[in-house]
C-alpha cells in the first residue's frame, strides 16, 4: 500500500471510530487505557513502516507521526462537525467552544470560580445554556425539584461520580438500587436517637472552640481556621469516635491540608471526568498525589476504627455492623473507605465554610448580630437544641447564609433518563448532563426579592420576599439529598448561638471581609476567602 493510501485509511478509521465507537456510551473510565493504546499504536505503526515499507527508524517514526495525526485530525474533525451541526442539543444557545469540547470549561475554571462563570452565562444566554457538547446548565427556578425530587425520579448521577473509583461510598453510588440499599444502612446512624448522642458531642467541641477564642482574647483570629478545626474534630467524633485534635493543638491537621489540595483539583477539572481519571490513575502532579495520600489516610482511619471497640455509637459503627452482619466486611472494604472519605469531606468542609460566611455577614450587618443577641438573651435554655430550632432570627440567618452561600455551589450534576425529559417546559434529550447551579438559582430575582441582600427576616416575618422557594435546596432533594442535614443544622445553630451570646464580633483591623466573597472558590464544596475576626466578651 502506498503512503497516500495509508493516510486515507487512517483518516477513514478516525471518522469511523468516532461514529461507530466513541459516540456511544461512556469512555471516562478507559481514558488512561486509551492514552496507552494511542502510544502503543504509534509504536506499532512505526514498526510496520520500518518492517514492511523498508524505512529507516527516523523515517518510520516520521511516517507514523503523520499517519497517527491524520487519524486523530479526522477523529476530532468528525467530533467537531457532529457536535456543532448534528447534535441533539444544537438548538440550545451557549458559547461556541462549549459545543465542541468541555476543555473549554476547564480553561475557564482554572481559577475555581465556576459559580461566577455560570452566572455570567445565564445573563448572556438565558435559562438554558449549552455548557458542554452534551451538557445543559439550567437556571429555570423549578429545575432543582424536577431533576431531584420524588421517589421515582428518573434522573441519575453522571460520570463525574466515578472520579474516585474504586473508593465508592454513599456519596458516589451511581447505581440506584445499590445506593438505596446502602442508604438504608447509613439511615441507622441518623435516627433521632443517634442525632441526640451527636448533639452532646457538638456541645463538647463547640465549647472547645469557645475556649480557643476565649484564650485568644481580643486579638485577631482566623475564622477559616477556627471553624475548620471545629468541624473537622466534631466530624472525627461522629464518624470514628475520635477527635483529630485540631482544637487541642490549635493547628490544622495535615489531612485538612490534603483535603484542600485534593479538592482544588475538582474546581478546574470537574467538567472533564476523563481528565480527572487520568490525573487520578497517574498521580504525577502534587495535588493528585495529595488526593491519594488523603484517600490512604481516610482508609487508615476506617481500618483503625474496624479494629477498635468503642463505647458510643458512631456512624462507622452502623456501616461496619451492616457489612459484618452480611459477612462481607472484606468485600466491602473499598465501599467503607469511600464512606470514610464521604464522611470527612461532605461533613467537615461544608459546615466550616457555612460558618465562615455566616460570621462574615453577621459582622457586616451588626444590626442582625444585635437582634440575634436579643433573641438569644430571652430564649431560655440556649443549650437546648429544640429551643434553638425554634428561634426565628437564628434560623432566618442560617437559611439566608445557605441561600447566599450554598456549600455545594454548582456541583450535584444529574443525567436525563435515556428517553429524555421535560424540564421546566422544554424537552431535553436522553443522557444529557444537567447542571443546576444552586449559587445562581438562589440569587434569582424572580425567586427572591432583593436577591443579593442579606435579609434573614425573609424566612419568617417577610415571607413575601421569597417568591419561589423551589430555587432553594442547599441540602439537595430527593433520594440523594444530604443525610447529614439535621446534624449540620444543629452544628450551625449551636456554634452561632454559643459565640454570639457571649461575644461582640467585629472584623480584624484592616479587614472588611471582602475576601470571603472575592476569593470564594467553587471546588465542589465552597471554599470562602480569608476572614479574620475579633471576639470581645459582651459586657
Ligand atoms: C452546611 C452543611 C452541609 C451542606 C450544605 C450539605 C449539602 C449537601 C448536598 C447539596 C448534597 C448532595 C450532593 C450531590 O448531589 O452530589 C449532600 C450530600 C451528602 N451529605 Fe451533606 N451537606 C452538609 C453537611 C453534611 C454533614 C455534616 C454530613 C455528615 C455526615 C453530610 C453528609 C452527606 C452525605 C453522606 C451525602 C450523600 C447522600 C447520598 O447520596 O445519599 N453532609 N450534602
Amino acid at each position: 500500500m502506498n503512503f497516500k493510501a495509508e493516510l486515507l485509511v487512517a483518516g477513514a478509521s478516525g471518522v469511523l471510530c468516532h461514529n461507530l465507537v466513541f459516540i456511544h456510551g461512556e469512555w471516562h473510565m478507559h481514558a488512561t487505557s486509551l492514552l496507552k493504546l494511542s502510544a502503543a499504536s504509534f509504536a506499532a505503526v512505526a514498526a510496520f513502516e520500518a518492517a514492511y515499507q523498508g524505512l529507516s527508524l527516523a523515517s518510520a517514526l516520521a511516517a507514523s507521526g503523520e499517519i497517527c495525526s491524520t487519524y486523530l485530525s479526522c477523529l476530532f474533525a468528525s467530533m467537531v462537525i457532529y457536535r456543532t451541526v448534528f447534535h441533539r442539543l444544537r438548538h440550545f444557545p451557549g458559547p461556541a467552544l462549549a459545543k465542541v469540547s468541555k476543555l473549554w470549561h476547564v480553561a475557564r475554571c482554572l481559577d475555581s470560580k465556576n459559580h461566577l462563570l455560570l452566572e455570567r452565562l445565564h445573563r448572556e444566554y438565558g435559562d438554558f445554556v449549552r455548557t458542554g457538547p452534551n451538557e445543559l446548565t439550567i437556571f429555570a427556578p423549578n429545575v432543582l425539584p424536577t431533576i431531584l425530587e420524588g421517589p421515582s425520579n428518573p434522573f441519575s448521577k453522571p460520570a463525574w461520580y466515578d472520579s474516585l473509583q474504586p473508593y465508592i461510598g454513599l456519596t458516589n453510588h451511581r447505581n440506584r438500587k445499590v445506593h438505596e440499599r446502602h442508604r438504608r444502612v447509613w439511615d441507622h446512624g441518623f435516627t433521632t436517637q443517634a442525632l441526640q448522642s451527636y448533639q452532646a458531642q457538638i456541645k463538647v467541641y463547640a465549647r472547645q472552640l469557645e475556649r480557643v477564642i476565649a484564650d485568644n482574647g481580643p486579638k485577631p483570629i482566623s475564622a477559616n481556621e477556627c471553624f475548620c478545626w471545629f468541624s473537622f474534630d466534631v466530624m472525627g467524633q461522629f464518624a470514628f469516635s475520635k477527635s483529630f485534635n485540631n482544637l487541642r493543638d490549635r493547628k490544622l491537621h495535615d489531612a485538612i491540608r490534603m483535603i484542600h489540595s485534593g479538592m482544588s483539583l475538582t474546581g478546574p477539572f470537574t467538567p472533564v471526568p476523563w481528565l480527572i481519571r487520568i490525573g487520578f490513575e497517574n498521580p504525577i502532579a502534587g495535588m493528585a498525589r495529595d488526593l491519594h495520600r488523603l484517600l490512604k489516610w481516610c482508609s487508615e482511619q476506617m481500618d483503625e476504627r474496624i479494629e477498635r471497640n468503642v463505647d458510643n455509637l458512631d456512624i462507622s459503627h452502623y456501616l461496619i455492623q451492616g457489612s459484618a452482619k452480611r459477612g462481607t466486611l472484606h468485600e466491602d472494604q473499598t465501599t467503607l473507605y469511600g464512606d470514610a472519605i464521604g464522611m470527612i469531606v461532605a461533613g467537615s468542609d461544608t459546615t466550616a465554610s457555612t460558618l465562615v460566611s455566616l460570621f462574615y455577614r453577621l459582622v457586616q450587618h451588626p444590626e442582625h448580630m444585635r437582634k440575634l443577641q436579643e433573641e438569644l438573651d430571652t430564649a431560655g435554655d440556649v443549650e437546648d437544641f429544640t429551643v434553638l430550632q425554634k428561634l426565628p432570627h437564628l434560623n432566618g440567618i442560617v437559611n439566608e447564609i445557605l441561600r447566599l452561600y450554598p456549600a455545594v455551589p454548582t456541583g450535584g450534576l444529574r443525567e436525563t433518563p435515556p428517553g429524555g425529559a421535560n424540564i421546566c417546559g422544554r424537552f431535553v434529550p436522553g443522557n444529557t448532563i444537567i447542571c443546576a447551579p444552586r449559587y445562581t438559582l438562589s440569587r434569582l430575582d424572580s425567586c427572591f426579592e432583593r436577591p443579593t441582600e442579606f435579609v434573614p427576616e425573609r424566612w419568617y416575618r417577610r415571607t413575601e420576599m421569597v417568591r419561589n422557594k423551589n430555587a432553594f435546596a442547599p441540602f439537595s432533594l430527593g433520594r440523594y439529598n444530604c443525610i447529614g442535614k439535621n446534624l449540620a443544622l444543629a452544628e450551625l445553630r449551636f456554634v452561632t448561638a454559643l459565640l454570639v451570646i457571649k461575644y461582640d464580633v467585629s472584623f480584624a483591623e484592616g479587614e472588611d471581609g471582602k475576601f470571603v466573597d472575592g476569593d470564594l472558590m467553587d471546588q465542589f464544596t465552597a471554599t470562602p476567602g480569608r476572614l479574620r475576626l475579633v471576639f470581645r466578651e459582651r459586657k
